[in-house]
């Protein structure tokens, strides 16, 4: 088994929570209520921003340079169509994208996660939680694909940035790091890498969960 099948399969519950839920099925339908994908975008928008610098120190860390390279490409995806999505939704949907939003404590447990990652130095580390953030959203996203031309673009556009050949490349790509490097971990970074690549995967559906009920009542 792949190692990270082997990561997915420690908690197959959750990812299937988190990849299959009601509130990415009731965006990919266009009936999710605006105000819920407007405290969603606000409060992910604060994760955003932690990934970016996860991803950042993860490229740092890569082994080489060709290693690095599609890891680079993705930043620019990040900090340019997708910030720039952020910010057109969250002000068609009424809010202020220069106004962050008080995080939640969801978001507040994914932002110290992304950090630690970021701060360990540790390679594995680091992929552990970018594997789970865009695996999961690659999943999710997927199956409704072909739906997002038919939605107002605050729905239609989240699901286009994580679906599609390139990114599947991208997330084919983050697996294929942690597979590489995982057979020269020993058991105690392995273990490791399972409690981050686990407690990510809850988060993730944790998040959904709280955003079903709404960011902005908490
Ligand atoms: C919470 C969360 N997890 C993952 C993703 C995918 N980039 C996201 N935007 N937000």
């Amino acid at each position: 088994m792949r190692p990270t099948d082997h990561l997915t399969s420690l908690c197959a519950a959750d990812w299937a929570a988190a990849t299959r839920h009601a509130f990415t099925d009731a965006l990919a339908d266009g009936t999710l209520p605006e105000p819920l994908m407007l405290g969603y975008l606000r409060q992910d928008y604060l994760f955003v921003e932690d990934f970016t610098r996860l991803l950042g120190a993860m490229i740092a860390h890569a082994p080489s340079l060709a290693d690095a390279v599609p890891a680079g490409q993705f930043m620019g995806l990040i900090c340019g169509a997708e910030n720039t999505f952020f910010q057109r939704a969250i002000a068609a949907l009424g809010g202020d994208p220069a106004q962050p939003a008080p995080p939640h404590p969801v978001t507040v447990a994914f932002q110290a996660l992304m950090r630690e990652a970021a701060g360990s130095g540790r390679y594995e580390q680091m992929l552990a939680v970018l594997v789970v953030a865009e695996g999961s959203y690659l999943d999710w996203a997927s199956p409704h694909a072909a739906k997002s031309a038919y939605l107002p673009f605050w729905f239609g556009d989240w699901i286009d940035l994580h679906a599609g050949p390139g990114f599947e490349g991208f997330v084919a790509y983050l697996r294929g790091q942690l597979d590489a490097v995982w057979t020269d971990l020993t058991p105690a970074e392995q273990h490791a890498v399972e409690e981050r690549f686990t407690t990510a995967v809850q988060l993730e559906r944790a998040f959904f969960d709280a955003a079903l009920t709404g960011f902005d009542a908490a």
